[in-house]
């Protein structure tokens, strides 16, 4: 059977034909009467085959980048071709979980938009010149052609090539193995094919469903998540670049790397781990922002710790201080290291945030954990930068629920009323409660692990009083030792008053006498005078 594509194509041969014909008619015949011949023979080329035919070449651009247009119409037609070809290509997807098909070469499909019918075809064209190349040499090079009647140009160069493309991408979204990347050190940036980021598959199973905290927070994040990802024309509306920051603080073990993991798995978006104290300056880590690519998650782990940006890091850094003055090369020696290491300024850290270059790329999520909430630049995590501040708390009772739901596959117990006391009590953090809970060899059953667990909430809690009672004591001893104190200095400060007024009684007592002896004096000469003048 002589498929449509086949005949168009040889409706193009024969058109061929005829340009051959006519070029070799130029060459014999006058210039006036060829001209005559090219006019009429390009209109019954129209008449005769009034098609479009638009070609997507698989490879683009000097360094043979796959181009994505190509990739999207290959994904768009892997659906479509489904439903009408005979001939299939299956390319595994998705870590060999997966199989996607899609046409095979030379294999033509249909499709139509809005009434209208498009073919699409798979062609390839093998090389026959060979050069020395760097990159890996294809002999040949695919490209999709489609072709569609002329009268609907303006429909199908416009909305239909923009629907394929579309579906395409959303199609590439779904079916890609997601990534997390670390950024290199920039002295690895330079020479052949280096990157910005190294990456390995992501592939952490956390989710909402295995993260333990109360259900009205976690349906709220999640809720809040799906709005973002759907926020496209609202954020162009309200003039705001297509991202969103979110805060996650709290004690450690609380579950704010997993919160990341179940984010990016919620929303089907890579990771991108930024390691800022590798990052040497605000340059850079510009260069690293415009690097990244759209429906990604953006995390700075510890905050508090990756620059001079809290109270923390300046304490730590007096301690050091101390430490450092008994010894200045080494002292000498750490800042020259310190110096290389990382020139990342708070301000270079806001604009990269929330400045001009935030916006390249759209559709971005930052995370920033910190284990001290209290002690970050308040700049840091306004609103704008760190829209949703979330808490992570130690495990409550919903939360422990959900942990045994997982780990134990249990909804209830005669235990969980204890349970649920204890830990109103005790303060203990998800990831404790998750370690008790895990049965350690076979023999552990549920009674097991949830009696492991009253045993450390015991132990816990009797901890947590002898600490409150430590901290009870040593402030005791505190306040007792500044007390003896005041009661010290206050006698000191009487006793030099007492001085004071002693020195100051003398010291009047002696000029007294000085006074009086004076005065003595001067009557006697006074006496004297008088004397003298009566004789
Ligand atoms: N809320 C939670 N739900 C489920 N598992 C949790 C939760 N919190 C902690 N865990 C478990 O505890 C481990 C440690 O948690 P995680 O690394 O997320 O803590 P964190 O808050 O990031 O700690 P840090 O501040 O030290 O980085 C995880 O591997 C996870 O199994
Ligand atoms: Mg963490």
């Amino acid at each position: 059977m002589v498929t449509t594509g086949e005949l168009l194509a040889t409706l193009g041969s024969v058109m061929a034909s005829v340009m051959f014909v006519s070029a070799i008619f130029k060459q014999y015949f006058p210039y006036q009467l060829w001209g005559y011949v090219e006019k009429y023979s390009q209109k019954l080329f129209r008449i005769l085959y009034p098609y479009i035919e638009i070609t997507f070449h698989e490879f683009s651009g000097d360094r043979l980048k796959r181009s994505e247009a190509f990739s999207a119409i290959q994904n768009y037609l892997s659906t479509t071709a489904s439903l009408h070809a005979t001939r299939f290509k299956a390319d595994v997807v998705k870590d060999s979980q997966s199989i996607v098909l899609s046409m095979d070469d030379r294999q033509e499909v249909t499709d139509e938009f809005k009434g209208i019918k498009v073919w699409w075809v798979l062609g390839k064209n093998i090389l026959k010149t060979q050069s020395f190349s760097f990159y890996p040499a294809t002999d040949e090079k695919r490209y999709y052609r489609l072709t569609f009647h002329k009268s609907h140009r303006e429909l199908i160069t416009g909305p239909y090539v923009n629907h394929v493309l579309a579906g395409g991408k959303a199609i590439t979204v779904k079916n890609r193995q997601r990534k997390l990347y670390s950024n290199n050190p920039s002295k690895n940036w330079y020479g052949w094919r280096s990157t910005k980021w190294s990456h390995v598959f992501f592939e952490h199973p956390a989710t909402f469903d295995t993260l333990a905290m109360e259900t009205k927070k976690k349906e709220e994040i999640k809720k809040d998540l799906k709005k973002f990802s759907e926020g496209k024309e609202y954020y162009e509306k309200i003039g705001k670049a297509w991202k969103r920051g979110y805060l996650l603080y709290g004690p450690p073990g609380t579950g704010k790397s997993t919160m990341i993991a179940a984010m990016a798995n919620y929303m089907n978006y890579d990771v991108y781990d930024l390691e800022l104290t590798t990052v040497k300056d605000n340059t850079e880590l510009r260069s690293l922002l415009i690097d990244t690519s759209s429906k990604s998650i953006l995390v700075i782990e510890d905050i508090d710790c990756s620059l001079d940006l809290t109270g923390q890091r300046e304490k730590k850094k007096e301690k050091d201080g101390d430490e450092e003055e008994k010894n200045p090369i080494e002292k000498k020696e750490k800042e020259d290291g310190e110096s290389k290491k990382s020139k990342v300024t708070l301000s270079g850290l806001l604009n990269f945030i929330d400045g001009l270059w935030s916006a390249c790329g759209g559709e971005r999520i930052i995370v920033f954990t910190t284990n001290y909430v209290d002690k970050l630049d308040p700049a840091l995590i306004r609103r704008g930068r760190m829209d949703k501040h979330i808490e992570m708390s130690y495990c409550c009772f919903e939360a422990f629920k959900m942990l045994a739901k997982n780990y134990l596959d249990i909804d209830s117990h005669e235990l969980y009323a204890e349970i649920e006391i204890m830990l109103a009590e005790t303060n203990m953090t998800p990831a404790d409660v998750a370690e008790n809970l895990m049965p350690k060899c076979d023999e552990d059953d549920t009674e097991t692990c949830l009696k492991n667990l009253i045993e450390a909430l015991k132990a816990a809690k009797e901890e947590a009083i002898k600490k409150a009672e430590e901290e009870a004591r040593l402030k005791a001893e505190e306040g007792t030792k500044k007390a003896e104190e005041e009661v010290r200095s206050k006698a000191k400060k009487e006793e030099k008053e007492k001085h004071a007024k002693e020195n100051e009684t003398s010291s009047s007592s002696a000029k007294e006498n000085e006074t009086s002896s004076s005065s003595a004096k001067e009557n006697g000469s006074i006496a004297n005078g008088n004397e003298n003048t009566s004789n």
